[in-house]
């Protein structure tokens, strides 16, 4: 079923056109990726969805017309973002960052789906718990590592009735087993029925964790698939590698080996 859907969005900066008509739906229960080189205009897509900057087109949300409302009206829909900036209040603990976003939310919000209990002030421990932070939980933002605080800053995003949540490079600067975490977190959240919509340079992580991706180029949709189609699609290679793909199907190897997007 469809959940998060956004048809022909443009966004025009000045003489940039960032967006150019992107077309993209994520649904219930889908981790989907949006991918493509520095500048493609991935962070621009989700300021527009969001309603953080202007754009010509539609976004749905569970089929409600979300375009034109301000960003808390969106968000009150269930809608919810990370931004790249980490975005956690440093004077508070993990445990208050997370409550101050659940205490925001309607009453039927993620923890109660995911638990099938009401939600209780008890519900921000079990939120806690859900993504490993209890043992952190009175420490504060900058006593933890990137990684961990990357994890508070999607538990945040997605405490308080969030249906589809956008995570702009939640990856970045991770290691490799941190990131290798952060993935199973991010599964465990679209199993438990909200879409996400994800958006990384770590190849790995976004091909590993995906059900289908999007990729963008100078502000288009060039390419979308499954990861494995999307890996072996010759303009994709032409967008990253900046040449013309040589004639002929990918190697099996190839296809297997995701290329490193430089940052
Ligand atoms: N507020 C703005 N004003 C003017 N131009 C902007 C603004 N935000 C983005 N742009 C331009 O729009 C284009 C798309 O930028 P955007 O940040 O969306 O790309 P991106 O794919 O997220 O890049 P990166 O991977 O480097 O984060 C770029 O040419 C950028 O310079």
């Amino acid at each position: 079923m469809t959940l998060l859907e956004a048809t022909g969005l443009t966004v025009r900066y000045g003489g940039v056109l960032a967006n150019t008509d992107v077309t993209l739906h994520v649904d219930a229960g889908e981790v989907v990726g949006l991918i493509g080189p520095n500048g493609a205009g991935k962070t621009t897509f989700v300021d527009a969805v969001t309603g953080f900057t202007a754009a010509r087109g539609t976004v749905t949300l569970d089929r409600r017309r979300l375009d034109g409302l301000p960003p808390h009206a969106r968000r009150r829909a269930g809608l919810a973002r990370t931004w790249q900036a980490g975005e956690l209040f440093g004077d508070l603990t993990v445990r208050q960052n997370v409550a101050v976003a659940a205490a925001r939310g309607p009453l039927r919000n993620l923890w109660s789906d995911l638990t099938g209990r009401a939600a209780r002030t008890g519900d921000v421990d079990t939120a806690l718990e859900m993504f490993g932070l209890q043992f952190v939980a009175d420490r504060r933002p900058g006593e933890l590592s990137l990684g961990r605080q990357k994890i508070v800053g999607v538990a945040r995003a997605l405490a308080g009735g969030t249906r589809a949540v956008l995570l702009d490079e939640p990856a970045a600067g991770l290691d490799t087993d941190e990131s290798a975490e952060f993935g199973g977190h991010v599964r465990a959240i679209a199993a438990a029925g909200p879409g996400v919509l994800l958006i990384d340079h770590d190849m790995n992580l976004v091909f590993d964790v995906c059900d289908r991706v999007y990729v963008l180029d100078y502000g288009a949709v060039i390419a979308a698939g499954t990861p494995h189609e999307v890996r072996a699609d010759p303009a994709v290679r032409t967008a990253y590698l900046g040449a013309p793909a040589e004639a002929g199907a990918p190697s099996e190897a190839d296809a297997g080996a995701p290329q490193e997007v430089p940052s």
